[in-house]
């Protein structure tokens, strides 16, 4: 992706990347540069992820949003390095200025929990079956700091403090914990080494709506005491908008949307985004009332990706062009980018109110 437009519209982000740029010239939190992830290679080759630019700031908070099989997954793990042998990346990850993809085994093994951690979806599969939980929590710190084991223990136990868990509870095994109280333990766990950014992986997808959204609450009290920036990532892009500060919306591997969360859900510029925000209902919006619209046909398959722009075969307002010309992102109003080359034709819409962002699992 580079910062060059197809129609020569200014720029406002000339590095291609995401927000702002620190005043004191310091490198940011994390900047994602270029990332392309391939799985495989040949004729089956999945190129998954293509040519993401991505930046976070210490206390930011970023969400990405796209349909199953867009590549958020792929991303998310890819910021630490931890996809299977067959998957081939290229680009720059920069976590502090200091790029992962080039960085040596040992100083990997610091950076994973400590520079920075992943809380994965579904607790259940992700935490060890036949450990207290306590120990599984302690482990990481451990490994990552001269503590003893009764030290790290005792901190395993404040950890959960943290988290709204009495520290008791670090007896348990994850089968005696409600999946709630298991997705606390995951976010204790992310916590266990101080890491300067988390990214959360679907964390609410397999809780009840009174559950997800303690836990979003959770999540966005902790970047905020702590001042760690945070990568959410999610199908909804209605928790996305209600929990983050930007959103970036993908498309068959690539960001195809990006700005502020509440405009990118309120008033998407790019077609895609439009869509994905309009599959979820919005209270206080007299939309709401209605069904919310399911998104026409599927994703493409990534090993067989239509020309132009990938989203043309399910794009409503597509123009003949779309079949042929790939589009970059492009300036699509203050502090936003879409990657549409109809973006300039329609002005952006007035800033929501808080009643239009709400979102639906409130
Ligand atoms: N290990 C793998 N080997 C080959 N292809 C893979 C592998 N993992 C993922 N893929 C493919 O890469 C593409 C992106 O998958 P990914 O899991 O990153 O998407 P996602 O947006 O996170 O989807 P979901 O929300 O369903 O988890 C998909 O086409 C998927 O089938």
């Amino acid at each position: 992706m580079t910062a060059t437009t197809t129609t020569g519209t200014p720029d406002p982000h000339p590095s291609g990347a995401l927000g702002a740029t620190r005043p004191t010239g310091e490198p940011p939190l994390l900047e994602v540069r270029d990332l392309t992830v391939t799985y495989g290679g040949g004729a089956g080759a999945v190129p998954a992820v293509r040519g993401v630019d991505l930046r976070v700031e210490a206390g930011q908070k970023l969400g990405i949003a796209g349909e199953s099989g867009c590549g958020k997954s792929t991303l998310a793990l890819a910021l630490l390095r931890l996809l299977p042998a067959t998957a081939k990346l290229s680009g720059e990850i920069l976590l502090d200025g200091e790029d992962v993809l080039t960085m040596k085994w040992g100083r990997l093994r610091a950076v994973r929990w400590a520079g920075a951690s992943i809380v994965f979806q579904g607790a259940m599969h992700s935490l060890n079956a036949v450990h207290r939980v306590g120990d599984q929590i302690a482990e990481p710190i451990l490994l990552h700091s001269r503590a003893t084991p009764a030290a790290a223990r005792r901190r395993a136990g404040e950890l959960l403090e943290q988290v709204g868990l009495p520290a008791a509870r670090a007896q348990a095994y994850p089968h005696e914990l409600s999946g709630g109280q298991r997705q606390r333990v995951m976010i204790a766990m992310a916590l266990a080494c101080d890491p300067r950014l988390i990214v959360a992986d679907e964390p609410t997808t397999a809780l009840d709506v009174m559950i997800q959204a303690q836990i979003l609450r959770l999540i966005e009290q902790l970047v905020a005491d702590q001042n760690v920036g945070l990568i959410m990532i999610s199908h909804d892009l209605a928790v996305l908008a209600d929990t983050c500060d930007r959103l970036a919306v993908m498309y068959a591997g690539r960001v195809v949307e990006e700005g502020p969360a509440r405009r990118v859900y309120a008033d998407a510029r790019h077609p895609y985004g439009r869509a994905l925000s309009a599959a979820f209902p919005r209270i206080g919006d007299p939309a709401s009332r209605h069904a919310p619209r399911g998104l026409p046909g599927d994703p493409p398959d990534p090993a067989a990706l239509p020309g132009g722009c990938t989203f043309h075969p399910r794009c409503p307002v597509a123009l003949d062009r779309c079949a042929t010309e790939d589009q970059e992102l492009r300036a699509a109003g203050p502090e936003r980018r879409a990657a549409c080359v109809r973006v300039d034709e329609a002005p952006e819409g007035p800033a929501p109110s808080r009643a239009d962002d709400t979102r639906s699992t409130a």
